[in-house]
């Protein structure tokens, strides 16, 4: 075969067709390039970036303020991109309702957490992606463990902590002794947790003293910064710099300790013959039976049963601590709130030596004391990141599926549009109105709210308020080294769960108004 030169002088047509078809192919790749480029998508406003990183150098280590400070310059819907990850960031309420609520299903995954994954497989409630398997376990979170119903069957272990607490204090109250309020007040959310889960407190034996301590260990690893996250040629980073080896090492600690309860909860469950026989059932209780059940539809497997557990502790010890340490500190702070509220306390028809559940109904003024704690100090001031499963428009801005989702709960809390002088302490704001936290009102979504919305807060009120109004009605406070109320240090420490930078250390004395 031969095939013959083409003499385009000779055949001018051909020449044109060809010059014709170059420029049309040219113009079809450049149109290809840019659209693959720019999809001329309407995104949100976005501070620049930095080539790779993106916006990373802009979080640093109070993401809640730097976004806050962030949002007033670029407004309430920001796109940041962190290296390769597009972040959603959302700094009013109006907009948390288009996602928590319009959106909601949209909005209801969770990005991968490497640290999440490492521990259960994600097989928990708060990493779970969103499906059937999150329905699930949500469903028995809500409806067997942390239901209204439970929440009060487990009364009796709210008061009997807080006495011992208060006992404890008021032994150190003769001798003037100085006491760590914060740390306390840790023991006490965690010893409860304890036995609501788990049936007894395990902080005598070596085990349970060495598991709290491995909760705070996962506490820092779940907020630390995993550059493989957000730039994937980074991912082995995470290798050289040990961050791997410690997940591996917290995660077979938490295992050989929840491992080991379930199997003490077995055996006792085989020595009684039945479970029925047992009273009081804690959470191990109720996910055992639900594994047995044939009829509950659901597998749930050992490995989903200790996931779960641990996020009775994971999500509830620190939170709820933390919002008891921010309040007291705030009422320390402002005298004329905790003589208020010590009126409050002291006008309920009966004074016990330890106040219990069924006085504090009553307490509006209480109550309006801690949602302005929550207000100010939400203890998750982002929530827990959403992620998009599909293309969606908000404001007319298009966002794309896969994207990251934060909800700046603490700027909200203190937007000057929203909240007469947002800096102050002013429990009244919340009386005689009928915001709540509950997830209805999005100026004030501490426990986020639809559907990834926290299970817990009932249960973690349950203890808020009557560690509050015992401490309020038993005790007067003063600081130790001689600094005055009004001086008390509220700086904020670093995490995903804010605390005081510095404990609440506290020299407590009796309120001598009171016949104790
Ligand atoms: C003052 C105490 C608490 C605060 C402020 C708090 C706050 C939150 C927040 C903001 C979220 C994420 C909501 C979202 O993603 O939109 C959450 C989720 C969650 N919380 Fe709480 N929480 C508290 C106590 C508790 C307690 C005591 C428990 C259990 C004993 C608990 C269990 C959970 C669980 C399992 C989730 C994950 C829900 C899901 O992803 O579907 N929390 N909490």
């Amino acid at each position: 075969m031969f095939v013959h030169a083409v003499d385009y002088q000779e055949n001018p047509w051909l020449s044109k067709i060809i010059y014709l078809s170059l420029i049309f192919f040219t113009f079809v790749l450049i149109k290809k390039w840019f659209s693959s480029q720019k999809p001329f998508k309407n995104t949100p406003p976005s501070p620049p970036k930095l080539p790779l990183i993106g916006n990373l150098h802009q979080i640093g280590s109070k993401p809640h303020k730097n976004l806050q400070s962030l949002a007033q310059k670029h407004g309430p819907l920001m796109l940041l991109h962190m290296g390769n990850v597009p972040l959603l960031v959302v700094s009013s309420p109006d907009l948390a309702e288009e996602i928590l609520k319009t959106h909601d299903p949209i909005f209801s995954n969770r990005p991968k957490s490497s640290v999440a994954n490492g521990i259960y497989e994600c097989k928990d409630i708060a990493f779970s992606a969103y499906g059937e398997y999150w329905r699930q376990v949500k469903s028995i979170c809500v409806f067997q463990l942390l239901s209204n119903r439970k929440v009060q069957s487990f009364r009796n272990v709210r008061e009997e902590e807080v006495s011992l607490m208060i006992e404890k204090i008021k032994n150190s109250c003769n001798e003037k002794k100085v006491i760590n309020l914060g740390e306390m007040f840790a023991f006490l959310a965690n010893d409860i947790i304890c036995r609501v889960a788990l049936g007894k407190k395990y902080n005598d034996g070596e085990k349970g003293k060495k598991f709290k301590e491995v909760l705070e260990t996962l506490g820092l690893l779940l907020g630390a910064f995993n550059v493989g996250e957000f730039i994937p040629w980074l991912f082995w980073i995470k290798y050289v710099n040990g961050m791997d080896a410690k997940v591996r090492k917290v995660a077979k600690q938490i295992d050989d300790f929840l491992e080991f309860v379930v199997e003490e909860h077995k055996n006792e469950i085989r020595r009684m013959g039945n479970e029925d026989n047992k009273n009081g059932k804690d959470f191990v209780d109720v996910l055992l039976e639900i594994h047995r059940s044939e009829d509950s539809g659901f597998a749930l497997d050992s490995i989903s049963i200790k996931a779960v557990i641990l996020d009775m502790f994971a999500a509830g010890t620190d939170t709820t601590y933390t919002l008891i340490e921010w309040t007291l500190s705030e009422l320390i702070k402002h005298k004329n709130i905790m003589l208020k509220l010590k009126n409050e306390l002291k006008t309920l028809p009966k004074i016990h030596s330890t106040i219990t559940e069924d006085d504090l109904e009553k307490c509006q003024y209480l109550k309006a004391v801690i949602k302005e704690s929550l207000r100010m100090h939400p203890p998750l001031p982002l929530l827990v990141p959403h992620e998009s499963t599909q293309d969606v428009k908000l404001l007319n801005y298009d966002i794309s599926a896969g994207t990251r989702v934060v909800v700046n709960v603490w700027a909200i809390g203190r937007d000057p549009s929203l909240w007469e002088d947002p800096e102050k302490f002013l429990p009244e704001r919340f009386l005689n109105t009928h915001v709540d936290f509950k997830g209805q009102h999005f100026q004030l979504i501490p426990f986020g709210a639809g559907r990834r919305g926290c299970p817990g807060a009932s249960f973690a009120m349950g203890i808020v308020e009557l560690v509050l109004a015992n401490l309020v009605l038993s005790f007067e406070f003063e600081l130790a080294d001689g600094v005055s109320n009004e001086d008390l240090d509220m700086s904020e420490g670093d995490g995903i769960t804010i605390h005081k930078k510095f404990p609440l250390v506290v020299i407590a004395s009796c309120d001598s108004t009171l016949n104790l």
